[in-house]
């Protein structure tokens, strides 16, 4: 099955979220809302992007999981709520999930490990707790230790993002190949290390699939 490109945007400001419609060679775009102090209103994103909504993926990164600026539990928590009775994709970390009632049907699932691989039985109960549901569950590592061993064991399950952090980025896309069900890329600034430009994903993928 193709992996999809992801083109992962910092949204500083406002006028940032112009930059998604010059996006072309990606299949979805993220917008990561957390690299503003204040979040940007939903409603301001519906006006300007409401026709590539399904294109969208919304994320507001919790600081331990690599976020940018702290944004409130409870204001986060709501802005998803909101935003799943708007219809939009949004990405949640299962770490949030355990706190806060957030819908997470057809939305993505994430765990993202900086410092220590965690072990499989960990990651194993995550997918198992919200694989059904979720649209896919997604497990960021950092490239040290046997993390290519535990990566690639995951590659089993359906739905699966697997991506290794701080590596050559050739490995997400051979990660793609073998069953990783998205494939994150950069558009100006990485936004984790290991990240491989959007357009350049897009045509190696293309040369693959289409
Ligand atoms: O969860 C992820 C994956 C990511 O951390 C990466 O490793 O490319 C980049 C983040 O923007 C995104 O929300």
């Amino acid at each position: 099955m193709r992996p999809l490109i992801v083109a992962s945007l910092p949204i500083y400001k406002e006028d940032d979220l112009l930059k998604a419609r010059n996006i072309k060679e990606a299949d979805m775009i993220e917008l990561r809302l957390d690299y503003s102090p204040k979040l940007i209103e939903l409603e301001k994103i519906k006006e300007i992007l409401g026709d590539l909504k399904g294109k969208l993926i919304l994320t507001i990164r919790d600081v331990n999981e690599g976020g940018v600026y702290k944004i409130a539990d409870g204001e986060k928590a709501k802005y998803l709520q909101e935003a799943n009775v708007e219809g939009f994709i949004y990405d949640v970390e299962a770490s949030f999930l355990e706190r806060f009632d957030v819908p997470f049907k057809g939305k993505i699932v994430s765990s993202h490990y900086f410092n220590e691989l965690p072990k499989y039985e960990e990651v194993e109960r995550i997918i198992k707790k919200y694989g059904n549901d979720a649209l896919f569950i997604k497990i960021a590592t950092i490239g040290k230790g046997e993390y290519k061993e535990l990566l690639t064991k995951l590659l089993k399950f359906d739905k699966i993002v697997v991506l290794p952090m701080g590596v050559d980025p050739l490995e997400r896309i051979a990660l793609g190949i073998l069953g990783s069900r998205l494939i994150y890329t950069f558009v100006e600034a990485q936004t984790a290390p290991g990240q491989m430009h959007y357009s350049k994903a897009f045509k190696i993928i293309s040369c693959l699939y289409d």
